[in-house]
C-alpha cells in the first residue's frame, strides 16, 4: 500500500513509457498520440492517497483546459476520474509549463461546449462516444 505522496506509475507499460519520456526531457510535447499534443496531469489517489501522473490529449480554450475521461470508450470510467472528484486540485504540464488548477465536472450546455472543442482537438473522441453507454465525463481544468 503506498503512503502518502509516493509516486505510483501507472501499470499501463505505454502510458509509464509517456510518462517517463515527459519527465526525461521536461516537456509534455515530446510526445504525441497520433500527431496531437498531449498534457500531464499530477493528483492525488482517491483511495491510496499516492500520486498519480495521467497523460491526457491537450485540449485548451482561453488558458483553461479539458479532463475527457474516454478511456477509448471503454465501458467504465478510468480510475483517475475518480481521483479528480475527491481531489480536484492538481497540477498540469503543458508543454515545459506546470502550474495549479482545479477540476470541475460539466454537465449541460457548459459541457456540450466543451465537448465541441475537445472532439475538434482529438476527433477520436466522438467515435469513442459511440462504443459505451456512459456519457463520456468532461472536467474543465482552471487555473488557480
Ligand atoms: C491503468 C489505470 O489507469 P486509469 O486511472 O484507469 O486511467 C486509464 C487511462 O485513462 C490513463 O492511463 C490515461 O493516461 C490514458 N490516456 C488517456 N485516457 C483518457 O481517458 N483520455 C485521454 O484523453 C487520454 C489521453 C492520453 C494521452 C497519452 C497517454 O499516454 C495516455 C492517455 C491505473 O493507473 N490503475 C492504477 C490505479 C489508478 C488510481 O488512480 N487509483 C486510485 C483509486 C481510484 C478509484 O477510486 O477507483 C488510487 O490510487 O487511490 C492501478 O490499477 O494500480
Amino acid at each position: 500500500m503506498a503512503t502518502t505522496d509516493e509516486y505510483v506509475p501507472s501499470p499501463s507499460d505505454w502510458v509509464r513509457d509517456q510518462v517517463d519520456t515527459i519527465a526525461r526531457t521536461g516537456t509534455t510535447d515530446s510526445v504525441h498520440i497520433m500527431e496531437r499534443p498531449v498534457v500531464l496531469l499530477t493528483m492525488r489517489g482517491a483511495k491510496s492517497g499516492a500520486i498519480r501522473k495521467v497523460p491526457l490529449m491537450r485540449v485548451e480554450h482561453d488558458g483553461s483546459f479539458a479532463a475527457v475521461a474516454s478511456q477509448g470508450g471503454a465501458p467504465t470510467h478510468p480510475q483517475w476520474y475518480h481521483n479528480l472528484l475527491a481531489h480536484p486540485d492538481i497540477e498540469l504540464q503543458a508543454g515545459t509549463d506546470t502550474f495549479p488548477v482545479r477540476a470541475r465536472e460539466l454537465e449541460g450546455d457548459e459541457r456540450s461546449q466543451w465537448w465541441e472543442r475537445c472532439v475538434a482537438a482529438y476527433p477520436p473522441y466522438a467515435e469513442y462516444q459511440t462504443k459505451t453507454d456512459r456519457l463520456i465525463p468532461v472536467f474543465v481544468l482552471e487555473r488557480r
